[in-house]
């Protein structure tokens, strides 16, 4: 099992912003974390990566307990997320952005790059080759030397992605990474997220409003609502389990579309 919550509980003085959370991902399986806005999907990627501390249960990823570890050292264990919020850095180019990422992965030091050593020549040659190639994944290189914040929101969300993506995780949570994309650039997204789980062997856990992109890509949902569990199982059945509809259509729409469909039925078996 790749990540595994048990009865997980995070409160923000009275709100309980996540409630007896239970949830397992399968290793190389594309997790779906859905639910409508306040429902504590965010936080839960913020307790998994050691933003927060959650006040009860347990995480672990791959069978080690996350609670005694600080964001850059669950990082280093091999989990990489991306941001609801595009967190670039204006100022540098896309091919920067990317290499910022692995800086501290550099086998040579300090010393090694004040001197400019060959050693240090060829850390920086293998990195930036790294770096290219996972441009090149997100049909990024051909701007590789462009400013990151003069490209297109759906581009700049993928930089985001190849960026999580230098620090060659075996986990990546990705947070609303279709969100402002339009619909042939949701596609192509979906098609990135399968290609980088089956050629890395990658698990990913999607937090996304997008359903077109959740229903295509998601091999198990977990929904939250208002911090609680109130749904979990493949798509196919999530999609249709009627506190889903409720919370994501309101009970009303949801009670007006089965009344509907009762007296459809009704008519149609009072005429045959
Ligand atoms: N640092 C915090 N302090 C206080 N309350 C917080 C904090 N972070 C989140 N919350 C609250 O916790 C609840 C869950 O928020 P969260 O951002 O996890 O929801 P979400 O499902 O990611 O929503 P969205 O889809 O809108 O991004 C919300 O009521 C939010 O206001």
């Amino acid at each position: 099992m790749s990540l595994e919550l048990k009865h997980v509980t995070k409160r923000f003085g009275g709100l309980r912003a996540v409630g007896d959370v239970s949830f397992t991902v399968p290793e190389k399986s594309i997790f779906g974390l859905i639910g409508p806005n306040g429902a504590g999907k965010t936080t839960v990627f913020n307790l998994i990566t050691g933003v927060y501390k959650h006040d009860e249960g347990s995480i672990r990823f791959r069978g080690t307990d996350l609670a005694p570890f600080k964001p850059s050292q669950i990082a280093r264990l091999g989990v990489a997320r991306t941001f609801q919020n595009i967190r670039l850095f204006g100022q540098l180019t896309v091919l920067e952005n990317a290499l910022i990422a692995c800086e501290n992965r550099r086998k040579s030091g300090l010393g090694a790059a004040l001197l400019r050593t060959p050693s240090f020549f060829r850390d920086e040659q293998e990195i930036t080759s790294k770096a290219m190639e996972m441009l090149e994944v997100f049909k990024l290189d051909r701007v590789a030397d462009e400013i990151a914040t003069t490209l297109s929101y759906g581009d700049q969300r993928r930089l985001e992605i190849a960026r999580a993506m230098m620090l060659e995780p075996k986990l990546l949570l990705l947070d609303e990474p279709a969100a402002g994309m339009n619909y042939g650039e949701a596609e192509g997204l979906k098609k990135q997220i399968l290609w980088l789980r089956d050629h890395f062997g990658l698990t990913v856990v999607l937090v996304e409003h997008n359903m077109q992109v959740v229903m295509s890509v998601c091999e198990h949902l977990h929904v939250l609502d208002h911090g609680e569990t109130l749904a979990h199982g493949p798509p196919e059945v999530v999609r249709k389990h009627p506190r889903v509809l409720a919370a994501y259509l309101g009970e009303d729409v949801v009670e007006a579309v089965e009344s509907k469909a009762a007296a459809t039925a009704d008519g149609e078996a009072r005429s045959s």
